[in-house]
């Protein structure tokens, strides 16, 4: 028998990815083999070092179809393969819709015709769109302004309606701002082009990139930048293990966010990467990025409940910290 079949495994589609990789390795750790199916657009293959890689297209309906069908014995499947650059997203809706929703669809439909039938689904503080009733609950109303977060909620419509009518059981993991790497430093975050604050500010920090962009500082937060609510990615992953046990055991359907329930504003976040880092960060304000909202963070009770789930890794210095590691070892700093 090969290690795929003879040990509990789970699928990972986007386990090549930054979030991926590190909810592989938290699957490894409890002897779980994660399978990753990736196409590697953003993702690297030196990430998938848990478990086998099937190199395949979420949109090549055909081939999804057939290696869901040969890994039928998998109870549960992790979508994580998104397109996730905002901007990008804007420019290109089309790209958007179709990797992020036919893709998605692809894959459900071949569960369907498989024997999986449980799915956990990587989507997004941005689904909600601006919220005044902070921190936010699930219950609000989700009206996304990008894209992205469009793309992201027509997804959970579709695992609510497949729930309904083929007895599909899912969890929706709406992640706040994935942040931090692995502690060993193996795994990190590793987008091109980067977008995020944390990487993009030890990147200028480091002298790799130019002086730090601040997009506005006329919002209505107290220092006038963003709060977001900064999550260690190995916290993220935690609440896939938690939620795979869930699913496991009964538990049909839920939308949970996950985040810390705190959050820190632009500024804050810079002053913690000078602090760390030991370097000058020097910043620029700048007007404000398109699409951006003023503050989004979590209201965490929900997953406290259904899972259990608490953030253990996501005091922001150690997010900060395990990030730098990560960096200076990626450019041999
Ligand atoms: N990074 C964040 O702060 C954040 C926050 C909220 C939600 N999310 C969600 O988490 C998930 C992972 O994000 P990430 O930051 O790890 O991104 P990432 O780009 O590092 O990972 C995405 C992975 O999916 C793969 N992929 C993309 N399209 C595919 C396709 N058509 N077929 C097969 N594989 C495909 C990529 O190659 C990559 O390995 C995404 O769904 C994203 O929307 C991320
Ligand atoms: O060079 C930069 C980069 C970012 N920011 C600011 O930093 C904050 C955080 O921005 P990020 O791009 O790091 O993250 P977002 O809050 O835009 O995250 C969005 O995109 C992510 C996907 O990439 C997640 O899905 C997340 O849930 C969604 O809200 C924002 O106020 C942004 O304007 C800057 O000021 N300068």
């Amino acid at each position: 028998m090969s290690a795929e079949t003879s040990s509990p495994s789970v699928i990972v589609v986007g386990g090549a990815g930054y979030i991926g990789s590190h909810v592989c390795k938290a699957f490894a750790q409890q002897g779980i083999l994660p399978i990753t199916f990736d196409n590697l657009s953003t993702g690297h293959n030196h990430a998938v070092k848990w478990g086998p890689l099937i190199e395949v297209d979420l949109c090549d309906r055909a081939t999804i179809f057939e290696e869901i069908e040969k890994h039928s014995h998998v109870p549960l499947v992790v979508h994580l393969a998104s397109s996730i650059e905002v901007g990008f997203g804007e420019k290109h809706p089309d790209s958007f819709y179709m990797n992020n929703v036919v893709g998605a669809l692809n894959l459900l439909d071949a569960m369907k015709n498989s024997s999986i039938n449980k799915i956990i689904f990587s989507s997004t503080c941005a689904t909600y769109g601006e919220i005044s009733n902070l921190p936010i609950n699930e219950k609000e109303v989700q009206s996304p302004y990008s894209v992205y977060g469009k793309t992201k909620l027509a997804i959970e419509h579709m695992l609510q309606s497949y729930h309904k009518a083929f007895d599909l059981n899912y969890v929706t993991l709406r992640y706040f701002n994935a942040a931090g790497a692995d502690e060993s430093g193996e795994i990190g975050e590793e987008h091109d082009p980067e977008t995020h604050l944390i990487p993009l500010a030890l990147a200028s920090a480091a002298g790799l990139r130019q002086r730090m962009k601040i997009f506005g500082n006329d919002y209505d937060t107290p220092n006038g930048t963003c709060i977001r609510d900064y999550i260690h990615v190995n916290d993220i992953a935690q609440a896939h293990l938690l939620s795979w046990d869930k699913l496991q055991n009964g538990l049909t359907k839920a939308e949970l966010n996950i985040g810390t329930g705190k959050g820190y504003s632009n500024l804050e976040i810079l002053k913690t990467v000078e602090k760390v880092t030991g370097l000058p960060m020097p910043y620029d304000i700048e007007p404000r990025r398109d699409g951006d909202l003023s503050q989004l963070y979590a209201d965490t009770s929900r997953a406290q409940s259904v899972l259990g789930f608490e953030a253990k890794y996501s005091d922001l210095d150690f997010i900060v910290r395990t990030a730098w590691r990560f960096f200076k070892s990626k450019h041999q700093i």
